[in-house]
């Protein structure tokens, strides 16, 4: 189990983190969110060991995981991270980059954990390639592959996809978390996208003026998020008295309600249009298969 206990941090003057606690199951996938700015990089980067603590004190199984006063090399042996910046070897290929850290004592298996590495982020078709050719989500997807290839007990992902295209994007979160699961591989991952929440983490926190706001499961959080901040990462929400924060999926046209609204705009979304109206001088956002005439009064009902 990883053990954060009573941490907190500061850069300079402002504290970036304040008595922040949590565990984490070997073999479990947590995720952190919060706004920009919030330290979700700053606690990854307190968990590899990078920065001494200000207070408290952080334990994977039995042993403490210390800062740079009490370590020449920064990060333990059980732990790897991948930074939003990679730090890749440009003038060699793909496979040797992946391949960097493993022994070359036998060859034969080194070049099997290569290829297996290559599918699992699928980048096979570029293993001869030399990084220095490569795009942005490309070297991301190396800088992954070469996280895991020595097998870490915990993972440290920083905004892991947030270099790769859509296209790719779904599949490889797929076949990395898949992965991380199957070799019992604990994994925390600092993220903007709800999509590597709500299918991949087992539990997942809030950053907040230098707190931690909330802790419980992605389905716990998405059906009660309390506050303005978490709804806001799941999708638009709104706030309507005296019922709170509702989901714009949680809305409906109805023939007459308490609720009447003005619809200023409707957007397409794909197989919905997202509806903006004025309630009461409040923006209200609902979701409808049909777009709306700007100007019309339409009535609306809580679907629960
Ligand atoms: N090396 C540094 N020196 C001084 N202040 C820093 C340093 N790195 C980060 N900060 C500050 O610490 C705070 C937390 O930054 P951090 O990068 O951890 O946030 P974050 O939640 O990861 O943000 P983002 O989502 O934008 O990546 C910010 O106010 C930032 O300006």
């Amino acid at each position: 189990m990883l053990q954060v206990k009573n941490i907190s941090f500061r850069y300079k003057k402002q504290a970036v983190l304040n008595d922040i606690s949590f565990n984490v199951k070997a073999g479990e996938h947590l995720s952190i969110i919060g706004e920009s700015g919030s330290g979700k990089s700053t606690l990854l980067k307190l968990l590899y060991g990078t920065y001494d603590l200000d207070k408290g004190q952080i334990f994977w199984k039995d042993s403490e995981i210390s800062g740079p006063k009490r370590n020449l090399i920064i990060g333990p042996e059980f732990m790897k991270y991948v930074a939003q910046e990679f730090d890749l070897m440009p003038f060699i290929s793909v496979s040797e980059n992946i391949g960097a850290f493993l022994s070359n004592f036998y060859p034969e298996e080194k070049q099997a954990r290569i290829s297996e590495l290559l599918d699992v982020v699928e980048l096979k078709p570029l293993a001869k390639t030399k990084v220095k050719e490569l795009s942005g989500g490309q070297k991301q997807r190396v800088a992954l592959a070469r996280a895991i290839a020595k097998q870490p007990e915990i993972l440290l992902l920083d905004e892991p996809f947030s270099h790769i295209d859509n296209f790719k994007k779904r599949s490889l979160r797929r076949s990395l978390f898949k992965y991380l699961k199957e070799k019992n591989i604990t994994c925390i991952v600092a993220t903007h996208d709800k999509d590597d929440v709500l299918s991949y983490s087992d539990t997942m926190i809030v950053l907040h003026d230098a707190k931690i706001i909330a802790n419980d499961t992605p389905e716990y959080l998405y059906n009660n998020p309390g506050n303005k901040l978490i709804a806001s990462f799941f999708g638009e929400y709104n706030n309507i008295k005296p019922r709170g924060i509702i989901y714009a999926h949680q809305l409906k046209l109805t023939n007459k309600s308490d609720l009447k609204a003005l619809v200023k705009q409707s957007y397409y979304k794909g197989h919905y249009y997202l509806i903006e109206t004025d309630l009461n001088g409040e923006t209200v956002f609902f979701e409808n298969d049909t777009a709306l005439k700007n100007g019309e009064h339409v009535f609306l009902n809580f679907i629960k």
